[in-house]
């Protein structure tokens, strides 16, 4: 229903305060409702036997890290539509894109499985991983432990969980269930005061979102200023509103050891190409 809305519609008479964050937060309790109601949490549990293994998302993102000499790594992004940009690509072919990345040499995937505000769906991560040999990151906004386990029974490899989103105990517990089913959590934040909460949860990977949730405006330096705050041994990701290969170039002189990208290659006409020139593997 949300689809297609201009930002000014999210700017919110009702609770001026509120961000697109705490709207889309509100969906999805009515969505867990649903979901628990239509498959038990103990059914769900069952079903986890069933999933194929997990692959390492945290491994990869790893390995030969930018301080040590490699390359900044990609994470990139199947997004149909999202709520700062409207609909990015109506010609939307979930595995053929999943693909392309794969073929021009990201080391991860994120596929959205929001529906009311990205058009994403569940459906799509398990196509993905099926077709792909990529690891594949459940990107949505999760609450509750009912999220966290479907996303594995649907082959998730990874899951986002959003700092903003979570209270620090549920960040925590959030956390450990990704860890206890197998896969790895990419931890989100944007305000610097969630930083102890990241940290305190144990997180390993953990990415900063440059897109300010009240403006929608777009500021690279604001990772690069929360990646000085981590510890070394935190694999770090910058987020959101990454461009061009000057962009990629700029953060990985900064140190950081991957990007997570989706608009800017999701709108090209040949999305293999564009994931090569952002790589700098353009021969
Ligand atoms: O499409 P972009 O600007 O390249 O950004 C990708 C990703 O960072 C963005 O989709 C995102 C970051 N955090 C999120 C949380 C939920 C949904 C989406 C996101």
């Amino acid at each position: 229903m949300a689809i297609g809305r201009s930002p000014s519609q999210f700017a919110g008479a009702v609770e001026p305060m509120a961000t697109i964050l705490d709207k889309i937060v509100a969906v999805k309790r009515e969505e867990v409702a649903v979901a628990r109601a239509a498959v038990p949490l103990a059914e769900l549990r069952r079903q986890v036997a069933d999933a194929p293994p997990a692959r390492g998302f945290f491994k990869g993102l790893a390995a030969q890290r930018p301080r040590d000499g490699g390359p900044i790594k990609l994470i990139a992004e199947v997004k149909k539509a999202s709520p700062s940009a409207g609909v990015i690509r109506a010609d939307f072919d979930p595995v053929a894109i999943a693909r392309a990345y794969a073929a021009a040499g990201a080391t991860c995937l994120s596929v959205l499985t929001d529906a009311p505000h990205f058009q994403g769906s569940l459906d799509y991560l398990r196509a993905i991983h099926s077709a792909v040999d990529l690891p594949v990151l459940r990107k949505d906004f999760l609450i509750d432990e009912h999220q966290v386990i479907e996303a594995r029974v649907a082959g998730a490899d990874a899951v986002l969980l959003i700092a903003e989103c979570l209270s620090p105990t549920q960040l925590a517990d959030l956390h450990g269930l990704a860890k206890e089913l197998g896969m790895d959590a990419l931890v989100e934040f944007y305000e610097p005061t969630n930083l102890a909460a990241v940290l305190a949860c144990g997180a390993r990977l953990v990415g900063v979102n440059n897109r300010n949730l009240h403006t929608f405006q777009i500021d690279l330096g604001h990772c690069e200023q929360m990646h000085r705050e981590l510890p070394a041994e935190v694999v770090f990701v910058a987020e959101s509103g990454i461009r061009t290969r000057a962009d990629a170039e700029r953060l990985q002189a900064a140190g950081i050891d991957a990007m997570l990208v989706g608009e800017s290659l999701m709108g090209q006409a040949d999305i293999a190409m564009a994931t090569k020139a952002l790589l700098g593997a353009n021969a």
